[in-house]
């Protein structure tokens, strides 16, 4: 057993990212900066959710991941299959304590996502689509938990919008690449259904969807120091043009990973945007 297994199976830059998008959410639902105490709380219930839902993803996906990831803490033996089931039960039971700590309704969303997270894990994510649904419903819910906590939404509602679609976007690019292990496994996802062309004309898509969506909130007259999202925008749509042009691993590894990129970049601009 590996103590590091710990933190490197909860994937920390995920949840560390969602967090600050879940206290975005509160900034931009309020206008201004929230209590610490209500940014800190909110902070915790996200990034517990998510490392919670990564570690059961893990526990869940133990026969793909030997396949598509053997470098990963479960696949290459740093923790045990029943850890890490026990470990995301705590992880979860720690974030809906926190959750009752914020009010009732922040409680009930938090319980539902975490729900989702398990039943994404559990049966959802080898439907095709249904799971890169689910997984981008719970990204579009993280700008909104924080909207729920500051009991208002804003300018909330158009950050979910372009987090649902370009997580959308990014999660049919990684069923592309993934088909291998994903063949083997007889998962049916997306590209294994409809083919990896057409399945990468479906995340173009979302992909052009979320440039479109991006510009929400300057109609909604979020300042000027919103312009920082026109490099986001470029970043997605070359993204779209590589996996559009090319379906193979390596072109839908660097599709993916520029679409995370660009979330990161976005979550950046969208704070600058709304603390400038
Ligand atoms: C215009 C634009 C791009 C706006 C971005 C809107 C926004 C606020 C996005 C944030 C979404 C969010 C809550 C991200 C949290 C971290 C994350 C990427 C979650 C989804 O992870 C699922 C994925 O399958 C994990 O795989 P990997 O990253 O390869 O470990
Ligand atoms: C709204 C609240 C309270 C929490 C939301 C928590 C967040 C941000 C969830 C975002 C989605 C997410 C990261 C869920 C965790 C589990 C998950 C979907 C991991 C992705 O796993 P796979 O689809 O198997 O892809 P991998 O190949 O990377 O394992
Ligand atoms: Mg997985």
């Amino acid at each position: 057993m590996e103590v590091r297994a710990f933190v490197e199976i909860t994937r920390p830059h995920n949840c560390s990212l969602a967090g600050i998008v879940g206290i975005l959410g509160s900034i931009v639902a309020l206008g201004s900066v929230p209590q610490i105490k209500t940014a800190l709380l909110v902070f915790l219930v996200v990034t517990l959710g998510c490392a919670g839902g990564n570690t059961i993803n893990d526990y869940f996906d133990y026969e793909i991941d030997s396949i598509n990831r053997p470098e990963r803490p479960l696949p290459r033996g740093a923790m045990s299959r029943k850890t890490a089931f026990w470990y995301a039960m705590f992880l979860f039971a720690i974030g809906l304590l926190t959750a009752w700590l914020i009010s009732t309704y922040a409680f009930l969303f938090a319980l539902a996502a975490y729900v989702l997270m398990f039943l994404y894990a559990w049966k959802l994510k080898p439907m095709p689509f249904i799971g890169n649904l689910a997984v981008a419903t719970l990204t579009g819910a993280t700008p909104l938990y924080g909207a729920i906590a500051v009991g208002r939404f804003g300018l909330a509602g158009t950050l979910a919008v372009c987090a649902f679609l370009v997580n959308v976007a990014r999660e049919v690019v990684k069923d592309i690449e993934d088909m291998k292990g994903d063949l083997q496994k007889g998962a049916k996802t997306l590209p294994i259904i409809i083919g990896p062309k057409k399945a990468a004309y479906v995340g173009a898509g979302f992909g052009i969807a979320t440039v479109i969506a991006s510009f929400l909130p300057v109609r909604a007259g979020v300042g000027v120091g919103y312009y920082a999202m026109v490099p986001v925008d470029l970043i997605i749509l070359y993204a779209v043009y590589l996996i559009a042009r090319n379906q193979d691993k390596r072109t839908a590894h660097r599709s993916q990973i520029l679409l995370k990129v660009s979330i990161f970049l976005a979550v950046m601009a969208f704070l600058i945007a709304a603390l400038v």
